[in-house]
């Protein structure tokens, strides 16, 4: 039996009950649903990640539609009790949706709605912030000069190679940062060529070239192992599912060089976390950046008393206006699904939607399930 639950409550006597399973950052998104006549309760439960249980309670007997956050499992029993409280629609404060079973949501014919592209520039920053600290030994260089131990520097990485794996939105972004500011070149695998990619790569080995300097290439790998084996710099960024669960491996990691740099800011499972500390533990010039924990909040052990590793926790898309942004397109994907409006042609541009001074389109900026529903 679950148990009652903390909310705060907006707008009473609105016509449509829209619950969040967490406070979320701003208000633009408070307002957006209240302006339309939707009840809004959020949770306030001081608890980090919420339980089946604990979102059972807050769905009730009705329910019009829910938002919630990547750290909560959506499956049958969620998805069944929401279209029994009349609920059609949920949506994740992200752009991963590993969390919900989309095939449940669909059995019980509720829309899911992520979060893409107001997140891509700020992700890929955090994911190159992680790259120069582990490359630059930032955050030991902090320590040893705070204990006076101050002596010289490290090598650079212009000329290097940056591998990157899931060349999508975020990938993308990723690898424009560090070969436009590093000018290095590039190797990427995906499932689908980035041809957007390849042709800034192109241009701006050109633009290099004709100002006397060294033109950066690019090369699309057959295999992810081409893409270990010979970059310096790998940062992963693909969707986690059962294609890239423990994509890298003992074996993979075995194949890298010994001195390379390993970035994760897509989802940690997609890395072996135990074999990793094995591997750091052997090999002290691989360094790794981590954003993201296969057990989070936890690291695996072992973990946190490696030098050669930085880890911060989950804050990749953590600037105030992305989160803002997450929230407010979170609020207009379930809004739109309860008014009946069209899904948005363009998830991967969202500006219209993030307009503060505008009233945003009538559609749903990102909706996963769309074309499963018949929608
Ligand atoms: N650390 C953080 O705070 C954040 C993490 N993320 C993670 O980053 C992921 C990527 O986000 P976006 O770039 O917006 O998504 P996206 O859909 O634009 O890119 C994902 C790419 O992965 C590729 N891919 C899928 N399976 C693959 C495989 N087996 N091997 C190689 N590539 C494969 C896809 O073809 C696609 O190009 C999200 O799914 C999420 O898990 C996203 C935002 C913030
Ligand atoms: O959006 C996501 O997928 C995240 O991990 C948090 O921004």
């Amino acid at each position: 039996m679950a148990k009652p639950i903390s909310i705060e409550v907006w707008n009473p006597s609105g016509k449509y009950r829209v619950v969040s399973t967490k406070s979320m950052p701003g208000t633009r998104w408070i307002r957006l649903l209240t302006d339309n006549d939707c009840r809004l309760e959020i949770c306030t439960k001081a608890k980090t990640i919420l339980s089946v249980d604990d979102i059972l309670a807050l769905i009730g007997d009705r329910c019009d539609a829910v938002i919630g956050q990547l750290t909560e499992d959506w499956g049958e029993v969620l998805f069944s009790a929401l279209k029994r409280a009349g609920g059609t629609a949920f949506s994740n404060m992200a752009v991963g949706y590993n969390n919900v079973d989309v095939e449940a949501a669909n059995r019980n014919g509720i829309a899911v709605g992520n979060t893409p592209g107001v997140l891509t520039e700020t992700t890929a920053e955090l994911a190159a912030s992680l790259s120069l600290a582990a490359a630059r030994r930032i955050v030991e260089a902090d320590q040893f000069m705070r204990a006076g131990l101050y002596e010289g520097w490290l090598p650079h990485l212009s000329g290097q190679t940056v591998g990157v794996i899931g060349a999508g939105r975020i990938g993308s972004a990723y690898a424009r940062m560090m070969i436009e500011g590093f000018k290095m070149n590039l190797i990427y695998y995906d499932l689908y060529q980035a041809t957007r990619l390849e042709k800034f790569v192109t241009a701006y080995g050109q633009f290099l070239k004709a100002n006397g300097e060294q033109p950066v290439t690019w090369k699309r790998a057959a295999t992810m192992e081409d893409v270990l084996r010979e970059a310096d710099v790998i940062s992963l960024h693909p969707v986690l599912d059962k294609t890239t669960y423990h994509l890298i491996n003992p074996e993979r990691l075995a194949i890298m060089k010994k001195d390379a740099i390993l970035v994760n800011a897509s989802r940690g499972p997609v890395i072996d976390e135990v074999a990793l500390v094995e591997h750091l533990k052997a090999n002290p010039m691989f360094r790794v950046g981590l954003d993201v924990f296969e057990d989070e909040p936890y690291m695996k052990p072992g973990l946190a008393d490696m030098k050669n590793a930085v880890v911060v926790p989950h804050i990749a898309s953590a600037s105030k206006w992305t989160r803002e942004g997450m929230a407010t397109l979170a609020a207009l994907n379930v809004l739109g699904k309860i008014k009946g409006y069209p899904v948005w042609g363009n998830p991967n541009q969202v500006e219209p939607f993030l307009n503060e001074s505008a009233t945003p389109p009538p559609a749903c900026p990102s909706i996963v399930n769309a074309k499963q529903l018949g929608w």
